[in-house]
């Protein structure tokens, strides 16, 4: 990212401010829902919900399936926030706007992210309406330099050069699979590697097939510059793709992807997504029961 836009700590500390001023939660888990996955929110108990346009700093949604919306709540006796809509860069936010609320909920508190998005997939053993856990990304416009990190590197946040490594969390990637057994849809769910291109189009079929050679289980236009500021300032994170289309990867193949039918797979799929979601929110240790971030 060469562009000189910064935003500063206070922009980040006066938006946190603000909603925690708004609402009497103190969330320590955040949840990023993807295409047509917005349902997530609706689990969540005595919701305080602010449409983006009304919080200060916040960017716009312009998605359709993405309704625009930060919703707080409490779920199996945890105070969460939930983002029903994310910014991706193909709709002309830059990278930092595009993570800005990553930031906010580290500010407000939060420890543990779920990223959740829709995608195409390219491993043969991914069918649509299956869930990858993501075990990790590739992360093509970071690879190129599109990266929300790039310029000046605020200290307070995290260090310049951060290790992504280990940036799925391990111990709730194997709560998932755990609990997908428990829950009798392990058929459904297993592990995979999610790259992000930059969109908004879908894959060409050579793009198909290069990526499939890379390696990559499941494509989309989101997640990894999340991920990687949420990694950053020392977040833990757990993402899941729901597979909502196989990407073609022939010639002889005449179907095509379009974002009505990855929104349809989303409703199908709903129900499952949000009780592996529940349940791991449920289930997951955290390191510091008492939000105790004050009202400002
Ligand atoms: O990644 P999420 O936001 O779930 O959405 C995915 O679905 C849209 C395409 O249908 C793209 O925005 C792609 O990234
Ligand atoms: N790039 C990309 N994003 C998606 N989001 C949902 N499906 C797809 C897909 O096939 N390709």
């Amino acid at each position: 990212m060469h562009s000189k836009e910064q935003i500063s700590h206070d922009e980040y500390q006066k938006t946190s401010d603000w909603l925690m001023s708004h609402t009497k939660h103190r969330p320590i888990v955040a949840i990023i829902c993807g295409s047509g996955l917005g349902m997530l929110a609706d689990t969540l108990k005595c919701q305080d919900s602010f449409d983006y346009s009304d919080i200060p700093g916040f960017p716009q949604s312009t998605v359709q399936g993405h309704a625009g919306r930060l919703v707080f709540g409490e779920l199996k006796g945890k105070s969460c926030v939930c983002m029903q809509g994310r910014f991706h860069m193909y709709e002309g936010h830059s990278l930092l706007k595009t993570t800005f609320p990553i930031r906010v909920f580290k500010l407000m508190g939060v420890e543990t992210l779920i990223v959740t998005n829709a995608a195409g997939s390219l491993a043969d053993s991914l069918r649509p309406g299956d869930i990858m856990i993501i075990k990790d990304h590739i992360n093509f416009p970071g690879l190129v330099g599109l990266n929300p990190l790039c310029g000046p590197n605020d200290e307070k946040f995290g260090p310049r050069f951060p290790a992504m490594s280990g940036c799925y969390d391990k111990g709730l990637r194997s709560l998932v699979m755990e609990l997908a057994k428990q829950m009798g849809v392990s058929s459904l769910v297993q592990e995979g590697v999610y790259a992000m291109v930059g969109g908004p189009n879908f894959e060409t079929i050579a793009e198909a097939k290069l990526l499939h050679r890379l390696g990559v289980d499941a494509v989309g236009m989101s997640t990894a510059p999340e991920v990687v500021v949420a990694t950053h300032c020392g977040l833990r994170v757990f993402g899941l793709s729901l597979i909502t289309n196989k990407v073609v990867k022939s010639y002889e193949d005449s179907e095509s992807v379009n974002h009505e039918g990855v929104l349809e797979v989303g409703r199908l799929r709903s129900q499952t997504v949000q009780q592996l979601v529940t349940e791991l929110i449920s289930r997951m240790e955290i390191n510091n029961n008492e939000n105790t971030n004050n009202v400002s």
